[in-house]
């Protein structure tokens, strides 16, 4: 998150790291096979609501993400691509707390899982996330330098109701902070 913020020319202090992602929580998802994985949903198209999430990878795989249609110089614009799945390996999803934070310069993963007819899977993903009392809203520094914020504040507890108030529909979640002229 450092690192990743820094890149932006951000120099977050410790307690502000710790403000960000300091709340963590895992989902536990089971995947069993179906016959015919083209007639059910594994988990439905999403992003995640926190700052960064972890996964750690088995050989199975299932795990989609959407290449976003509005970045430049990409192959594949708009299209679902297979995470290769490497046992062992962490993926490592950018959630819709680090684009709003970003300004939208980070865009959080948009992803899905499919089920296999041969393997059942689990998978643990550690999401870490602000606390609920946190308000989120685009760097200062950031907002600044692109002319103006594209999100609004947002206190996360609420950004979290809103989130797990609505089914999974891609990106929508976003559009609670999203600042109407962008
Ligand atoms: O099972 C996976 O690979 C990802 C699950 C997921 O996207 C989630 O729990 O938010
Ligand atoms: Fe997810």
């Amino acid at each position: 998150m450092e690192v990743l913020l820094e890149n932006l020319g951000v120099k977050p202090d410790d307690t502000k790291i710790d403000a960000l992602t300091g709340s963590k929580m895992v989902n536990m998802n089971f995947y069993p096979t179906c016959p015919d994985p083209e007639l059910t949903v594994g988990v439905g198209r999403h992003s995640d609501l926190g700052a960064l999430t972890v996964l750690l990878q088995d050989g199975i795989g299932g795990l989609y993400v959407k290449v976003e249609e509005d970045i430049e110089d990409v192959a594949k614009k708009g299209e679902w691509v297979e995470i290769p799945p490497i046992d062992g390996a962490l993926v490592i999803n950018v959630g819709d707390t680090l684009q709003m934070l970003s300004n939208g310069k980070y865009k959080s993963a948009e992803h899905r899982v499919r089920t296999t007819s041969t393997k059942s899977r689990v998978s643990i993903p550690l999401f870490t996330m602000p606390k609920p009392t946190e308000k989120i809203e685009p760097l200062p520094q950031l907002a600044e330098r692109d002319g103006g914020a594209r999100f609004r504040e947002v206190v996360f507890k609420d950004y979290m109701n809103n989130f797990f108030s609505n089914a999974h529909d891609g990106k929508k979640s976003l559009h609670f902070a999203q600042v109407n002229n962008h």
